[in-house]
């Protein structure tokens, strides 16, 4: 039976599942009920997994050499995230945790719930996964990834200094906290419908969840024809991008992966849905707009999380605003985007100003399609998804020149200091930015002044930050990341363009699905473009964070046939989301009075008739129907309604006060008061000033559209770091 012993035949696979099922059932009828034999019924469960997990690993084999699994074509992977051995290795302990809950529950009869209360059972599991975490080199913990000690943290040198990489050691006493490849932690317990992973279904018995494509349709399409949407009034579509590369910094939620990394496939020919372990294939109407009837849906790879709960997901990055999209999460990562000398990131020098180095690795996510392939090439940088959208990339090569720029100051400031001294501040520096631009002028759009000052969210202008507690968990939460921040793709546009000097010429529009995973328009004619790509996302709105998605996204995801709103409502169900009403419970918000009370629900704008028509009871709406459909709070300007006001509130609360290195701190965490003082000045505006060759004005603020522009010359308007203060 051992995956070593070469191929099996389809047959064989077959009747070995059929022989296990057949020892479950024998199993079962022995061990039911016999809960003195708990350790048995476990260590039966166990056995049955490895067995389980063979002819999982045998059936991904056959997929793969049929062909059905596969390196699709390049730009046209719905994966985001790259394979590592270790990713393997995840995968494996993910998918025996789930399968051995699975099986306890069904060889026992009782829910996880009940097993979970009865202690022998909780001994007896206990005992048995200590075995195996025991026998585990990568040291894993019970609900955690790995496990790093406060010693081990103890014993870095400037631990109190500089952050760690992956964001170990953040918090002395927790050290896996917001660390990468760590366990996501919840705001609210999952719900699967076995307790285990199987989705949630409707509170009303025998009614199923409308499907995510037939939500898609029915409340989030754009209304004009041809995709557009309406625009935002006040922010540009930098705006949107921030949001993007602010994601991309705390959290990647990886999926499954095939034999050798080959992407899962989960429909035949885009018509019928695979049955298989890894998929959650989307199934729409025939009366479709899109000309196909299963969708493509890869679950995300269950976390090796060994504790008796359901299905649980894993962090793949560190979950701080730490830069970590700019550095990566791992020394790999960085060695291959550090110089290694004078302190620099690596870069490519071309004349219009230093681009990103080139990703040489062959499973870049991004395609070179049908453009310049003289002057186009795939990007690196420490996030895996730099090339999903040209306004991405953008941001990420600002912060490597602002990174080497930073450098040459400390350098002038410090002409001793070695190669590490100045990266490690540069990083320091960098890491304050983007957490400066992210709570002073980002989140200052996206809520009302009572959001802000609930939950704390208000920068100080003077002095040293008192409020870090170790006792929060900065981990990003599933609520967060499933729904609640991907209010962002509502403001995705449908097409983008280049602006000339004027503020006024736009260039022929492209599509913006021709742009995904496709680098062209950022880095072609050496990176000559840049300057006109900045002028057009600082000046020209976002689409309104609203009910209405662009065809760019909603019918041609990567030019190809996938839904972004579906994914997302798909994603909210494989990760066990509770439903919109407890999510309103949960914030102490006012929920319907019974299942049918669709009247009582006059925050959703547009009115609930077409939820009403899809969904059997209003206890079942998706966080990420409700949260999208949701007035916004009131006050001048927010992007976002209540219930996602509070999710990301909460969460923004605890990436700032859970984080020993916020950048407001004191010494040696933080910044002495004068260099804070310095870093308080910086504008996202300034930045682009510093940055971007022959920008000569912008706005105060790059993420709001404002008419009146400084000169980036003018330094009491375009403000930047005076570097003397590090001499
Ligand atoms: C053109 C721009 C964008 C594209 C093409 C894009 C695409 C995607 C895709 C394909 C996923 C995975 C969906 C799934 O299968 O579950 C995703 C996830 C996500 N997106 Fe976006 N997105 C964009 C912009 C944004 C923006 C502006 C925000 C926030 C303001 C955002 C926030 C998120 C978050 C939080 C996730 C979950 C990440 C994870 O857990 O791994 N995205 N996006
Ligand atoms: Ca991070």
């Amino acid at each position: 039976l051992s995956k070593h012993e070469g191929s099996l035949t389809k047959k064989e696979i077959e009747t070995i599942e059929d022989i296990v099922d057949l020892l479950e059932e024998r199993e079962k009828e022995k061990q039911l009920m016999k809960k003195e034999d708990a350790t048995a019924v476990v260590e039966t469960a166990f056995t049955n997994c490895l067995y389980k997990y063979d002819s999982f690993l045998e059936k991904q084999k056959e997929f793969k050499n049929k062909g059905v699994d596969g390196q699709r074509k390049q730009g046209k992977r719905n994966r985001l995230f790259k394979i590592t051995p270790e990713s393997i290795e995840r995968q494996k302990l993910g998918f025996l945790s789930i399968c051995a809950k699975r099986q306890l529950v069904k060889l026992t009869d009782l829910t996880l719930k009940e097993l979970r209360e009865d202690t022998e059972f909780t001994n007896a599991w206990d005992s048995i996964t200590d075995q195996i975490i025991g026998g585990n080199k990568k040291r894993l913990s019970k609900n955690k990834g790995k496990r790093t000690t406060t010693s081990e943290c103890q014993a870095i040198s400037n631990v109190d200094q500089y952050r760690t990489l992956d964001g170990t050691c953040n918090n002395i006493n927790n050290p896996d906290w917001g660390a990468a490849f760590s366990t996501q932690p919840r705001f609210l317990d999952e719900v699967y419908s076995n307790g285990v992973d199987e989705p949630r279904t409707s509170v009303v018995p025998n009614e199923e969840l409308p499907g995510p494509r037939a939500l898609s349709n029915a409340v989030f399409a754009a209304t004009s024809a041809d995709g557009e949407t309406p625009l935002e009034g006040f922010n540009t579509l930098m705006s949107m991008n921030w949001g993007q590369f602010i994601d991309h910094d705390i959290v990647l939620t990886p999926t499954y992966s095939g034999e050798d990394g080959a992407d899962i496939v989960c429909c035949t020919d885009n018509t019928a849905p695979i049955q298989r372990d890894e998929c959650l294939a989307i199934i729409m109407e025939a009366d479709d707009d899109l000309p196909i009837t299963c969708m493509e849906f890869v679950r995300s790879a269950p976390a090796p999380d060994l504790s008796l709960s359901g299905n649980q997901l894993t962090n793949d990055i560190s979950s701080f605003i730490d830069a970590s999209m700019v550095y990566g999460s791992s020394e790999d990562e960085l060695t291959a985007l550090r110089a290694r000398n004078g302190g620099k990131m690596k870069v490519r020098s071309e004349a219009g100003g230093d681009l990103l180095p080139k990703d040489r690795s062959s499973d870049a996510i991004c395609s070179l399609d049908g453009n310049d392939p003289e002057d186009d090439y795939c990007q690196n940088a420490g996030d895996v998804r730099v090339n999903v959208q040209p306004g991405l990339g953008l941001l990420h090569t600002l912060f490597v020149r602002e990174h080497n720029r930073i450098v040459d100051e400390l350098a002038a400031a410090q002409p001793s200091w070695t190669d590490d001294e100045l990266f490690n501040e540069a990083r320091k520096i960098v890491n304050a930015l983007i957490q400066h631009i992210t709570y002073n002028e980002w989140l200052q759009n996206l809520f009302n002044d009572q959001t802000i000052t609930d939950y704390n969210l208000q920068l100080l202008t003077s002095g040293n930050s008192l409020d870090y507690d170790d006792t929060i968990n900065p981990g990003i939460r599933v609520g967060f990341a499933t729904a609640a921040l991907r209010f962002g793709h509502s403001m995705i546009p449908n097409k983008i363009a280049y602006m000339a000097e004027d503020l006024a010429t736009t260039s022929e529009e492209t599509n913006m699905e021709l742009t995904m995973t496709n680098p062209h328009m950022l880095v072609n004619e050496a990176g000559s473009k840049i300057l006109d790509l900045v002028r057009y996302m600082t000046t020209i709105q976002a689409s309104n964070a609203d009910r209405q998605f662009s065809g760019s996204v909603r019918n041609k995801l990567f030019n190809t046939v996938l839904d972004l709103t579906s994914l997302n409502i798909q994603r909210g169900r494989d990760h066990g989301l509770p439903s919109y009403t407890e999510w309103r419970k949960a914030c102490g918000l006012s929920v319907p009075s019974s299942g049918d009370a669709w009247s009582e629900m006059t925050y959703i704008r547009g009115g609930t008739r077409d939820l009403r028509d899809l969904y059997a009871s209003v206890y079942d709406i998706d966080l990420y129907v409700g949260g999208m459909l949701e007035q916004r709070l009131s006050g001048d300007a927010a992007y976002v309604g209540e219930t996602f006001g509070c999710i990301l509130g909460q969460q923004f609360q605890n990436l700032k006060q859970g984080d020993r290195f916020w950048y407001e701190r004191a010494e040696p965490e933080g910044f002495s008061q004068d260099k804070l003082q310095e870093i308080r000045k910086v504008t996202l505006a300034s930045v682009f000033c510093k940055n971007i060759d022959n920008l000569t004005e912008i706005q105060r603020s790059a993420l709001r559209q404002q008419t009146n522009r400084n000169d980036c010359s003018d330094e009491r308007r375009n403000p930047h770091i005076d570097f003397n203060v590090w001499a």
